[in-house]
């Protein structure tokens, strides 16, 4: 389980709190207006922003005092954070060794995960010369290759065209299920929410609205939703 333990933050004037759980193996979307907090959520399970109440917990532990690179969580942002000067292949072999001293069997694994997403035969390609698409593929293999338990994904396919979102959104849960990995994506395509999420976190007015099933979200939306998603009243 991965714990938001009575969580405020201050940035600026900007407050924002989080208090509730999210079962492991959960597929959740990040829901919510412009500026509402959705990136910051996501930054305080990361460590990029320090609550100055609560904690964040993954099985019991305490992540508070852990840096970034020490936490049990993977990113994925819109910009792939792909190196340009670095072929596909050591750009995945990255999420393995950060020094790129990879073993015969660190090699075999990035290997095994570029087939996994479809990139068999470029690895010796530089991100320049891949589409958009397959470059959030380099992004999900290195994904693969770093077998974190929480992946967080923060609006990965905007730039993308809408068959291609549907393929990435696809691919990411299949990533995510051989991980046995729990997600969290932020996403204002509510297409790729449906495709993607078992569940909503609701983010509005400063708040983190624990997890609702996507069924009973939907059937029965929070007052702010219906105005955010133009929905009739
Ligand atoms: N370092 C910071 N200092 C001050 N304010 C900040 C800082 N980081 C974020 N904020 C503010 O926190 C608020 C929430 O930002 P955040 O990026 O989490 O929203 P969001 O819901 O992800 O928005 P969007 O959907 O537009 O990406 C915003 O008002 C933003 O300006």
């Amino acid at each position: 389980m991965l714990e938001f333990r009575d969580i405020k933050v201050q940035l600026g004037s900007f407050r924002l709190a989080a208090d509730f759980s999210v079962e492991s193996g959960a597929k959740l979307a990040v829901v919510g207006p412009s500026g509402a907090g959705k990136s910051t959520l996501l930054a305080i399970a990361g460590g990029f922003v320090e609550p100055y109440q609560g904690s964040v917990v993954w099985r019991d532990q305490l992540l508070d005092h852990l840096a970034p690179g020490a936490r049990p969580i993977s990113f994925l942002f819109q910009d792939n954070n792909l190196f340009p000067h670095m072929d596909i292949a050591r750009n995945v072999g990255l999420g393995i060794r950060p020094d790129l001293r990879l073993t015969r069997s660190d090699k075999d694994r990035v290997a095994e995960a570029l087939i996994a997403v479809g990139l068999d035969g470029l690895s010796d390609r530089k991100p320049a010369s891949l589409s958009g698409g397959q470059r959030a593929r380099v992004a999900l293999a290195r994904i693969l290759v770093q077998a974190a338990p929480v992946v967080l994904l923060d609006e990965p396919f905007g730039a993308l065209g809408p068959a291609m979102r549907t393929e990435m959104i696809a691919l990411s849960r299949e990533v995510g299920a051989r991980l046995g990995a729990t997600m969290l994506m932020v996403s204002h395509n509510l297409e790729d929410v449906a495709g993607f999420a078992d569940g909503v976190i609701w983010v509005e007015d400063g708040v983190c609205h624990a997890p609702r099933a996507l069924d009973a979200f939907l059937a029965d939306p929070p007052e702010g939703f219906v105005r955010y998603a133009g929905l009739p009243r």
